[in-house]
């Protein structure tokens, strides 16, 4: 498999650099300095609440709020181990910090197609600058990357060692060329300067807090339905995705980032489900007289998507516990709360 084989064919050429004093330090040396970059996002505000749980934790955010917000962060803003920088990450970021978990990259298609030059420019100057960041201070770093880079992939299930199947000039490329330039800058810096990196592939995720109108296919049927419209299903339907709820997914990060494994390692749940099968349950959850309803699809949808998660099991002791049958509902309630439309009894 490409994980256990970047381990090995990628050995960096130098040692790594010098960790930060700050590891060293008297008053600190307890304490991990962690920034998250896209930490007022969906999964970055899920990884703050996860990583606020250990007391030995300090956490940063940096955020331009493009698609995330404070809101996500609210019942953190002022405690004394948390900090918010409104921040860009194309533009290079001077503080002292231990661990980078690099999230910041508009995710829903949506958003990333919206400005596709700034998408880019995220992924590739924001992923050079927290490489540079990372190489000053001596930080550990992680990049979320996508299955995205395995395109429309021709290889089912995806393995990391599938190179993919990506069309280079089409209007997603921004962020899956975007995300695999990332990707190379991150060995790249591994190799030549020694950097210690951590690649996750992250397959579909979902769960409370996801945009109402961030246009994501689980939180379009579910607002849908609570809304009393359509779901919109987009042709041809028989597209499959393979959904992990939000906690499995953080728990999948952190694990990375404390482990020995560079990756790229797929996280995500195995569980695939066509389109249409994903309506039909959220229709049956929610509002079975809903409509569903055939819609126009958008170029380049990958076909089918599924994780192989052998090597997250095996290198991480990692694997989904949430069934999407469970984790649903749970979105479902945030969903209500946040829209006001409270369940009929
Ligand atoms: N959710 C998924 O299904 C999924 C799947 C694969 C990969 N990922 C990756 O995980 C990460 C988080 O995704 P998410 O679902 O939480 O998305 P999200 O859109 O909710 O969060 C992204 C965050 O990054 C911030 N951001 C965007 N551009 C920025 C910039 N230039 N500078 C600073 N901040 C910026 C946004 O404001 C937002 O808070 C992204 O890197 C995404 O590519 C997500
Ligand atoms: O997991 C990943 O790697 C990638 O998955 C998603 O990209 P995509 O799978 O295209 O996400 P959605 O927009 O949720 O679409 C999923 C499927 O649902 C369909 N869809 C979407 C919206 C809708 O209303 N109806 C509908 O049928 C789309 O055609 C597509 O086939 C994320 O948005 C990316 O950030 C992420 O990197």
């Amino acid at each position: 498999m490409a994980s256990n084989a970047s381990n090995e064919d990628h050995k960096a050429t130098k040692p790594p650099p010098t960790p930060s004093p700050l590891r060293n330090s008297k008053f600190f040396q307890s304490n991990m300095r962690i920034l998250v970059t896209g930490g007022a996002g969906f999964i970055g505000s899920h990884l703050v609440d996860k990583l606020m749980e250990n007391e030995k934790n300090e956490v940063i955010v940096a955020d331009n709020y493009f698609t995330g917000s404070k809101d996500n962060l609210k019942k953190w803003i002022g405690h004394p181990r948390f900090e918010l920088i409104r921040h860009d990450v194309t533009e290079p970021l001077l503080i002292e910090v231990d661990q980078i978990y690099h999230l910041a990259c508009p995710a829903s298609p949506i958003f990333y197609k919206h400005n596709p030059v700034k998408t880019i420019k995220t992924n590739v100057i924001g992923t050079l600058n927290m490489l540079g960041l990372a190489k000053r201070v001596g930080a550990r770093i992680l990049l979320t990357s996508t299955s995205e880079v395995y395109g429309d992939p021709l290889v089912h299930p995806q393995p990391e060692s599938y190179w993919g199947n990506v069309n280079p000039i089409g209007v997603r490329s921004c962020y899956d060329e975007g995300k695999r330039v990332a990707e190379t800058l991150m060995f790249d810096y591994h190799r030549q300067h020694g950097i210690e990196i951590r690649i996750a592939r992250i397959f579909n995720t979902y769960g409370p807090r996801m945009n109402i109108d961030d246009g994501r296919v689980v939180s379009n049927f579910i607002a849908q339905a609570l809304r009393d419209e359509p779901l919109t299903v987009q042709a041809p339907g028989t597209q499959t995705r393979s959904f992990c709820y939000v906690s499995d997914m953080v728990d999948g990060l952190i694990r990375l980032m404390e482990g020995e494994n560079t990756g790229p390692i797929n996280i995500g749940n195995p569980g695939e489900f066509t389109m249409i099968e994903l309506a039909e349950t959220v229709k049956e959850l929610i509002n079975p007289k809903i409509e569903i309803k055939m819609v126009e699809n958008t170029p380049d949808d990958p076909r089918q998507r599924k994780p192989d998660i052998t090597n997250a099991k095996k290198m991480l002791g990692w694997e989904p516990k949430i069934k999407l049958s469970d984790g649903l509902p749970l979105m479902e309630a945030d969903f209500r709360l946040r829209l006001g439309v409270a369940k009929k009894l």
